[in-house]
């Protein structure tokens, strides 16, 4: 192993330069050259590569976003923009490929792998939703910032007795809702996971006041409807909620990562180098049980990752 490549790709997720600086430094320890490709499979296209040293990666453990840039390609969806992309790599003799996403990037990489390209995969996404890793890199970031916008609207609700809508990140997914809503003590998660039911959270919300509570948060994961689409709903079956709409959008996905962010990718760079240089390819650097696992890419995207029963049941019983 002489020669390898990395690349971040998908949304920008907080610790992916931490994890871009651990693949260069490790690297390097082992006398690799590393080469950054910018803007994710939209630059292994067009094949804009450029060298990366040891004092290229200072100082950007701490930095949020991506130096590499980012990208969701359309051309790499094609059979023909995966040619180009994997004929970029031969010119430049690339012995292996880290990508640093989330499923969709896996989905990416396997066809990769598939070409005869070495690949490993670093799973960073806000999302979670990566199967075969207990925690993704940047979701504990997000989460941190998603509950610190919950504690100060909880303030605000409480002083104004006002119910809030709080619409967090999650296409698919309701990692972020969920745990947001368990530590930010919410009276109701509404997640894409579980089937939506507006009699139960009304339910919910008339028993919450009658016992004397006087404020409410619901959070709710995007990619169920949006906020002001939830508090129509409620206007219409429960005209005497009126809810006001908090949407955190991308400021989600960036700022500093958090120490468990910074560490898990530190961890996860060092591992993808070692992985390829014991002939561990088409794999992603799980965390399982806190311990750095090599699993098979198609693992990640092929069985859904499941929510937490436990938190689930603990968001139903907890907010009374
Ligand atoms: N089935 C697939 N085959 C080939 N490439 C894919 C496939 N699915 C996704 N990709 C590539 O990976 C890119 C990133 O995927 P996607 O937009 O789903 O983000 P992600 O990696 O899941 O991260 P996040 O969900 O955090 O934004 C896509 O834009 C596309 O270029
Ligand atoms: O606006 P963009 O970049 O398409 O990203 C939005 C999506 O990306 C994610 O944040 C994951 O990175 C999803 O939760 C969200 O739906
Ligand atoms: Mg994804």
């Amino acid at each position: 192993m002489k020669r390898i490549a990395v690349l971040t790709s998908g949304g920008d997720a907080p610790g992916m330069n931490a994890a871009i600086r651990a693949v260069v430094r490790c690297a390097a320890y082992h006398d690799i050259k590393c080469l950054g490709v910018a803007q994710g499979y939209e630059g292994l296209i067009d094949g804009i590569f450029r060298k990366i040293e040891v004092r290229d990666v200072g100082s950007i453990i701490q930095r949020g976003g991506t130096v590499l840039r980012t990208s969701r390609s359309e051309r790499f969806l094609t059979e023909e923009g995966r040619k180009k992309a994997r004929q970029q790599c031969d010119d430049r003799n690339i012995d292996g490929l880290i990508v640093i996403g989330g499923d969709g990037s896996f989905r990416g990489a396997w066809e990769l792998q598939k070409m005869g390209l070495p690949v490993v995969g670093i799973p960073a996404t806000i999302d979670n939703d990566v199967n075969g890793t207990d925690m993704t890199i940047g979701f504990d970031t997000a989460l941190n910032t998603a509950l610190d916008a919950v504690r100060r609207l909880r303030d605000t609700a409480h002083s104004h007795d006002k119910l809030f809508i709080v619409e967090v990140m999650g296409r698919h997914c309701g990692f972020i809702a969920l745990q947001t809503a368990v530590a930010g003590g919410a009276e109701f998660a509404v997640l894409p996971e579980i089937p939506f039911d507006i009699g139960a959270l009304c339910k919910k919300l008339k028993a919450s006041r009658l016992s004397g509570k006087n404020y409410s948060l619901i959070i709710l994961a995007e990619g169920v409807m949006s906020g002001y689409e939830l508090q129509k709903k409620l206007a219409e079956q429960a005209p005497g909620y009126k809810a006001t709409v908090t949407v955190l959008g991308h400021i989600q996905r960036g700022g500093a990562p958090s120490s468990y962010d910074a560490t898990i990718a530190t961890r996860m760079g060092a591992y993808a180098v070692n992985c390829l240089l014991e002939g561990k390819h088409g794999v992603m650097t799980g965390l399982v049980n806190g311990h750095m696992t090599p699993v098979p890419l198609p693992n990640t995207w092929e069985v859904k990752k499941r929510l937490n029963p436990e938190l689930l049941e603990l968001v139903k019983e907890l907010s009374i």
